[in-house]
C-alpha cells in the first residue's frame, strides 16, 4: 500500500536552530496521527515541511506517493491533493461563508473561470457537502467576519473539504477554541477523514484530545521524534517525559 505519507530520516536547520533531526514517519490512507511535543519541539515545521512551504531540508520524503523536493514547491498534483488548516484560519474576511469554502475549490479550476468566479456544477456541490459536514448550510450566506471563533474554525475546515484532499495536515486547529469547541471541531476532523479516507496530520498542545481522537500520537521533542505509538498506548508516563513532567491542562491526570 502506498502511504499517505513517508519521511525518512528528515532534518532541518533555520540558522541556528535545529528545528528537525533525524525524523522518520509514516502515515497511512485514512490513519489520524497527532503531533504533540513542547513549544519550539518542531511540530510547525514538519507541517510546513509536509506542505511544500520549507526550503533546504536533508532527508527523503515522499508525499501522497511523490518524492517531496527540498528546493522548489510540489509538482501541481501533490499541492492538489494536501490540504492544510492554518491556526488563524486564513479566510477572506469580506466574503461569505460559501465563498470562503468554495476557495478550496479555486486550485481544481483552470485559470479564467476562477478569475470570473464561473464556478462548475461539481465546485457547487463539492462546496455545499463541504457545508452540510461541518454544519454550516444555514450560515452559507453570512460574511465571514460575523462569525465566532469556532464558527470561523468550521470554515476553514469547509474549505479544506471541498478541495477534496487526500492528506490533511493541520497546525493546532482547535487551539483557539473552548473545550467543547474543540472536542467537536477534532471530532468533525477525524470522523470526516476517516469516512473519506483521508490522512490526517494535527498538532496539538492537548494529550488527552489527542488520545481520544487520533489512532497515533507522534511526540517530538527538540525536533526529534521521542515516541511513536498506537493512541491507546501512550501513557501519562509518555507524556510527562515529553514535556519534561509538566502536564499541558487539558484534564489530563497523571496517575503513576
Ligand atoms: N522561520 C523561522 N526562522 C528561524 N527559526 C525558526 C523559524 N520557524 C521556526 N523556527 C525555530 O525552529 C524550532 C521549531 O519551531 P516550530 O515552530 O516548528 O515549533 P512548534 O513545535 O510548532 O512550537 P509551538 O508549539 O510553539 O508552535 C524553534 O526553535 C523555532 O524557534
Amino acid at each position: 500500500m502506498t502511504q499517505a505519507l513517508a519521511l525518512h530520516a528528515v532534518s532541518h536547520c533555520f540558522d541556528d536552530a535545529e528545528a528537525l533531526q533525524d525524523v522518520s514517519l509514516q502515515v497511512a490512507p485514512g490513519e489520524c496521527v497527532a503531533l504533540l511535543g513542547p513549544s519550539g519541539a518542531g511540530k510547525s515545521t514538519l507541517l510546513a515541511l509536509l506542505d511544500g512551504r520549507v526550503r533546504g531540508w536533508r532527508g527523503r520524503a515522499e508525499v501522497l506517493g511523490n518524492r517531496l523536493p527540498n528546493d522548489r514547491a510540489p509538482e501541481r498534483k501533490t499541492r492538489l491533493e494536501t490540504g492544510f488548516i492554518f491556526q488563524e484560519f486564513a479566510l477572506v474576511d469580506r466574503q461569505s461563508v460559501y465563498q470562503n469554502a468554495m476557495n478550496g475549490r479555486l486550485g481544481r479550476m483552470r485559470l479564467w473561470p476562477s478569475l470570473w468566479g464561473r464556478y462548475g456544477a461539481q465546485d457547487h456541490l463539492k462546496t455545499t457537502i463541504a457545508l452540510e459536514d461541518t454544519g454550516l448550510t444555514e450560515l452559507a450566506q453570512r460574511r465571514a467576519d460575523q462569525l465566532s471563533g469556532g464558527q470561523r474554525q468550521r470554515v476553514a475546515i469547509a474549505r479544506c473539504l471541498a478541495q477534496e484532499p487526500e492528506l490533511i495536515l493541520a497546525d493546532e486547529p482547535v487551539s483557539n477554541l473552548d473545550p467543547a469547541h474543540a472536542e467537536r471541531i477534532l471530532e468533525l476532523i477525524t470522523n470526516t477523514a476517516r469516512n473519506r479516507g483521508i490522512a490526517v496530520v494535527f498538532s496539538s498542545h492537548q494529550p488527552e484530545l489527542s488520545r481520544r481522537f487520533a489512532d497515533r500520537i507522534v511526540g517530538l521533542r527538540a525536533g526529534a521524534v521521542l515516541f511513536d505509538k498506537p493512541s491507546a498506548m501512550v501513557g501519562n508516563d509518555d507524556i510527562s517525559d515529553l514535556y519534561h513532567g509538566t502536564v499541558p491542562g487539558d484534564g489530563l491526570r497523571v496517575v503513576s
